[in-house]
């Protein structure tokens, strides 16, 4: 079995005519977090997509802890340990911050012991009664990350979290994601605030109309002529 956690291997994509994914490559390994970046439509959300099983790949292979998941449905997929954030948080607004960690919870049988911790790792302990509706944008990214992590992932894809928080909301999460990170939890982080990406990873896989054009540090991507092409004509 491989050391690595997730491993895409030719993976293809496509909506009607049109290619949306063709053949991605690339590894995480337990703990890791990755950087997916790329311009408006490159395929990102739809690798993401692919891996937690939202949708199924038309060609190539996921593999997870060394084995086959291509075929299997969002929710055993989610048993076995990948879950996801959105980019618009998914909450149930009339159920209160713990009620919609209790509800993600249970989906695995979590000790409810779990929970406060939880809670205090995403800094919503002091408002777990109030409704989810009342929260603000940034408190309702945590507590869909908080909803994630009552599955216990052992991967986390976190779709554009940093979209419309200020410099400090941001700082909260990406400490937040490093410590989660130094826990052994791996993540797939798309993103297009680069400078929150490059606090949080030392590797970014470059997506450029479905196809990896890159894959590395963000800094050296930054000075790839593929990558710089993709991001202009893009613009
Ligand atoms: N369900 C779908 N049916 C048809 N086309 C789709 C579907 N989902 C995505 N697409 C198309 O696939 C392409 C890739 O979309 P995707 O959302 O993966 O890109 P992205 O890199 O995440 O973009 P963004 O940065 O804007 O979120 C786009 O052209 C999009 O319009």
């Amino acid at each position: 079995m491989s050391s690595e956690l997730l491993q895409l291997a030719g993976v293809h994509k496509h909506f009607g005519a049109q290619v949306v994914l063709n053949d991605v490559n690339f590894r995480v390994a337990p703990g890791e977090i990755v950087g997916l970046v790329g311009p408006n439509g490159s395929g990102k959300t739809t690798t993401i997509n692919v891996i937690s099983g939202l949708l199924q790949a038309d060609h190539g292979t996921v593999d997870f802890m060394g084995h086959k998941i291509n075929r299997l449905p969002m929710h055993r997929r989610a048993r076995l340990g990948i879950n996801r954030t959105f980019q618009v948080p998914k909450v149930f607004r009339d159920m209160t911050v713990r009620e919609n960690i209790e509800v993600a919870a249970r989906s695995v049988r979590l000790d409810p012991r779990e929970i406060d911790p939880i809670l205090e790792d995403i800094g919503l302990a002091g408002t777990a009664s109030r409704v989810a509706g009342a929260l603000t944008v940034n408190q309702q990214k945590l507590l869909d990350l908080g909803r994630a992590l009552a599955t216990q992932p052992k991967l986390l894809l976190v779709d554009e979290i940093g979209a419309g928080l200020n410099p400090a909301e941001l700082n909260v999460i990406a400490e937040l994601l490093k410590k989660l990170s130094a826990r052994g939890i791996a993540m797939i982080v798309v993103e297009h605030l680069l400078d929150f990406l490059n606090r949080i990873t030392e590797r970014v896989i470059v997506l450029g109309a479905g196809r990896m054009l890159f894959e590395g540090s963000l800094e050296t991507a930054s000075r790839d002529p593929e990558v710089i092409a993709a991001f202009i004509g893009a613009a």
